[in-house]
């Protein structure tokens, strides 16, 4: 058995910072061990031109602990009226690197996202000149289909047509829960890629469900059964660099998520790495966890790989019940659980 694991040091390609007081805690967690991580976009009001982005990179950057090389790469939020110029200039400002498509009312503030997705067509289109990733919150929002449904939905109904129509743009399916986003992505051309949660790989709806509601494993899209957590395990173990890390880690104020109306989303960032390592070691793949956290990621979005490498060890510990954030504490995901794997601080 290994008891120590060095890896070239890994990009979270998915994170919600949130933003303000928030960044004091999301800045300092994210950057403990990646090098990068893809913004998303859905603040109030969301980020939707290149002045907004800038503003907030500016806060996430004052935002990082001192010394800390941290790069936030940031990402525009498409509504109804993004046009073709707003991804032009948003290309040519070389900070923003991708776009994010939320079907209007999928998931947290994604009041202002795309009502149909005709109206972004001038947008992807551009983007799809300028090599710009679309990145995709894939559910469908009707009310008569089934939550457990709504990603398998929004592949066959809205995906398989985008991409058949735009065939030259890159497209990331964020935080895949699906068996059948698995073979989808799998069966799609070298342009389309998946993010994989920490949460999906560790949990299926039954840790949520079974003997108590537990509001702390409510995310969007939401766990699913056993046999889609199996399927996304071998996707994130099969050294297929079509699936690399994005944690969604998206932390919500305790009172928000216990509550009779809980919002979506498991605040990931403290332990990252330690929770994916955590779930590939019950495969008995640690050896794939490198090129899934460090190597996949940028080779997708054509960036370097990073240069420097970090290190974990097998030193059980435990996570802490809560995590302060200012006036509202937020119960971290495996919060008073037990993780194999510790990082060597440098
Ligand atoms: N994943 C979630 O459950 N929540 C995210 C939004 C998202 O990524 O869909 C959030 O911003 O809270
Ligand atoms: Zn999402
Ligand atoms: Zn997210």
């Amino acid at each position: 058995m290994t008891d120590r694991l060095t890896l070239l040091r890994p990009d979270d390609w998915h994170i919600h910072l949130r933003d303000n007081a928030a960044l004091q805690n999301t800045v300092p967690d994210v950057a403990r061990v990646f090098s990068r991580a893809i913004i998303m976009p859905n603040l109030v009001p969301p980020v939707r031109d290149t002045a907004a982005a800038k503003s907030y990179q500016e806060r996430i950057l004052n935002a990082r602990p001192q010394h800390s090389n941290f790069i936030p790469l940031m990402t525009l939020y498409l509504t109804d009226q993004t046009t073709a110029q707003i991804i032009h200039q948003a290309k040519g400002s070389g900070f923003i690197y991708a776009a994010k498509l939320y079907p209007a009312g999928a998931t947290t503030n994604s009041d202002s996202g795309v009502t149909a997705l005709e109206h972004i067509y001038p947008a992807l289109e551009a983007m799809s000149e300028v090599g710009m990733p679309l990145l995709v919150h894939g559910e469908v929002t009707h009310n008569e289909v089934d939550i457990f449904d709504r990603e398998k939905r929004f592949i066959d109904e809205q995906l398989i047509g985008l991409i058949a129509r735009f065939p030259n743009l890159k497209v990331v399916l964020e935080h895949i829960t699906t068996a059948d986003a698995t073979k989808f992505v799998l069966a799609a051309s070298d342009k389309v890629a998946a993010t994989i949660t920490a949460h999906h790989l560790l949990f299926n709806r039954n840790h949520m469900l079974v003997g108590g509601i537990k509001p702390h494993f409510y995310c969007l899209p939401i766990l699913k059964r056993n046999t889609h957590q199996e399927a996304l395990l071998d996707a994130a173990t099969s050294g297929n660099p079509k699936f690399f890390l994005g944690t969604d880690s998206a932390p919500h104020a305790q009172h928000a998520k216990e509550n009779a109306c809980g919002c979506a989303g498991c605040y990931s960032a403290f332990a990252a790495i330690e929770l994916y390592a955590q779930a590939f070691e019950q495969r008995n793949a640690l050896d794939k966890l490198e090129a899934f956290a460090s190597h996949f990621g940028p080779d997708f979005y054509d960036l370097p790989r990073n240069q420097d490498s970090i290190t974990l060890v097998r030193e059980p510990w435990q996570v802490p019940s809560q995590l302060p954030f200012g006036e509202h504490p937020v119960i971290p995901l495996c919060a008073g659980e037990t993780l194999n794997w510790r990082l060597v601080e440098a």
